[in-house]
C-alpha cells in the first residue's frame, strides 16, 4: 500500500512484467544494428502508477511500445497481466490492444472528428452500436471534464483539454492498463499539474493502472509510486520513487535530479566552478536530505552548533516526491580535516543523508 496508489496490490499477477527484454533494430539489408533495449527486468504492479524516466535516445518509447506489442522483443518476454505478448495472434494483439489504452504527447487527436466523436473512435471500430457508444462516451467527457465540449473540434480545444480528450479515449474501451507516452511534455506547468490530478484520479477511482514514460522529474515527483531510470537501453535504478529521488544510488538519476526544477537548486555561478577535490583555503559544498517528519525540524540551527559558525547555506527547499515531504539544503564550511570530521559526525548521529556536490570558493 502506498500513498498515491491505494489500490496497488502486490500478491496478484504484476500488470506489466519484463523478463530479460532486448530489443535490436536493424542489423538487415545492409542497416547497421542498433541496440535499444538491454537485459531489462521491470515490473508493475495492479494499481500502481509507475514512471519510467530517461533522457532523449534513452529508449523510453521502444520500452512502452513492447507493452501493446507495436514492438517485438528481440531478447526476453514481456508479459501483460501474466500474457506473453509475443505469443498473441492478430486477435489477441487486438484484445490485447483493447484493454491497453495510450495517451500521446502530441495528442493524436483526429482534426476532423469533434471531442465526441475521437472518444467514440475505438467504439466504433469495435462495433459498438450508437447507443451503447453515447452511453460510455458522455460520461467519459464529464470524468475529464468536457461535458460542455462534447461538439467541438480539437483545433477550439486548448492543449489540455486535447489530452483530456485523448485520455477519455484512452479510457473508452474500458482498459486495465493506461500506457502515458510523454503525456503532458507538450503542456504549460499549471496545465500538466492539472492533467497529472487527472491521471492520478483515474488510478484511484478506476483503479486503472497507468505506465508513464517522461523525461521530466517533475511529472514522476507528482504522481509516481514506483520510478525506473533509464539510460542507454538499461534500466540503471528503480523503486519507490521517494527511496530513489531521495538516496538516489546511480549517477544518471543524480544528475536528472539535479538538473530538476525542485530541491535546493544552486546558482549557475556557484555550480560552474565547482571542483572535484579541495584545494587549500576551499569550502566543502555538501547537500543534505531531510526525510519525512525530519523535513521540517530546525536543523539548521543545531548544524551551525555542531559544524562551527562558518556554515553557509546556499540554497534550500522543502518538496514533496510521491506524496511524502522531504527537504534539502545546500551549505558550504571549510574544507579543513577539523571542520569535515565534526560534519561527519554530525551526519552520523542525525542520520542525515549527505552528499558532496564539490569543493570551491
Ligand atoms: N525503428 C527503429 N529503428 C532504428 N532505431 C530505432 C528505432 N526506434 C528507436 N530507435 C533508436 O533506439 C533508441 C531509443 O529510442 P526511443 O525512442 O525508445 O528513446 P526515448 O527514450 O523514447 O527517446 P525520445 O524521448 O527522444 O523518443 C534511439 O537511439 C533511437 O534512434
Amino acid at each position: 500500500m502506498n500513498a498515491l496508489s491505494p489500490s496497488v496490490d502486490v500478491n496478484a499477477t504484476p500488470m506489466v512484467r519484463f523478463e530479460a527484454v532486448g530489443k535490436t533494430f536493424g542489423g538487415t539489408g545492409g542497416h547497421p544494428a542498433f541496440t535499444a533495449l538491454t537485459g531489462v527486468d521491470y515490473t508493475v504492479q495492479r494499481g500502481a502508477i509507475a514512471g519510467i524516466i530517461g533522457r532523449s535516445g534513452a529508449g523510453k518509447s521502444t520500452l512502452i511500445r513492447l507493452v501493446n506489442g507495436l514492438e517485438v522483443p528481440s531478447a526476453g518476454k514481456v508479459f501483460v497481466d501474466g500474457v506473453d505478448v509475443a505469443a498473441l495472434d492478430a486477435a489477441g494483439l487486438r484484445a490485447l490492444r483493447r484493454e491497453v489504452g495510450m495517451i500521446f504527447q502530441h495528442f493524436n487527436l483526429l482534426s476532423s472528428r469533434t471531442a465526441f466523436d475521437n472518444v467514440a473512435l475505438p467504439l466504433e471500430i469495435a462495433g459498438v452500436g450508437a447507443d451503447a457508444i453515447r452511453a460510455k462516451v458522455l460520461p467519459l467527457l464529464d470524468l475529464v471534464g468536457l461535458s460542455d465540449k462534447a461538439g467541438r473540434y480539437p483545433a477550439e480545444l486548448s492543449g489540455g483539454q486535447k489530452q483530456r480528450v485523448g485520455i477519455a479515449r484512452a479510457l473508452a474501451t474500458s482498459p486495465k492498463l493506461l500506457l502515458s507516452d510523454e503525456a503532458t511534455s507538450a503542456l504549460d506547468p499549471e496545465t500538466t499539474q492539472s492533467i497529472l490530478e487527472l491521471l492520478k484520479r483515474i488510478n484511484a477511482d478506476l483503479g486503472l493502472t497507468v505506465l508513464l514514460i517522461t523525461h521530466e522529474m517533475e511529472v514522476v515527483k507528482t504522481v509516481a509510486s514506483d520510478v525506473a531510470v533509464i539510460d542507454g537501453g538499461r534500466i540503471v535504478e528503480q523503486g519507490r520513487t521517494f527511496d530513489v529521488f531521495t538516496r538516489p544510488q546511480h549517477e544518471t538519476t543524480r544528475s536528472l535530479l539535479s538538473a530538476a526544477s525542485g530541491g535546493a537548486k544552486l546558482p549557475e555561478w556557484i555550480s560552474a566552478d565547482l571542483k572535484p577535490a579541495p584545494q587549500p583555503g576551499d569550502r566543502a559544498l555538501v547537500r543534505l536530505v531531510f526525510f519525512g517528519e525530519t523535513a521540517f525540524q530546525p536543523l539548521t540551527a543545531r548544524l551551525v552548533a555542531e559544524i562551527g559558525p562558518d556554515v553557509n547555506i546556499l540554497a534550500g527547499a522543502i518538496d514533496e516526491i510521491a506524496g511524502e515531504p522531504f527537504g534539502s539544503l545546500v551549505v558550504s564550511y571549510p574544507a579543513e580535516p577539523a571542520v569535515l570530521e565534526r560534519a561527519a559526525r554530525f551526519y552520523a548521529e542525525t542520520g542525515l543523508t549527505t552528499e558532496v556536490i564539490g569543493y570551491g570558493v
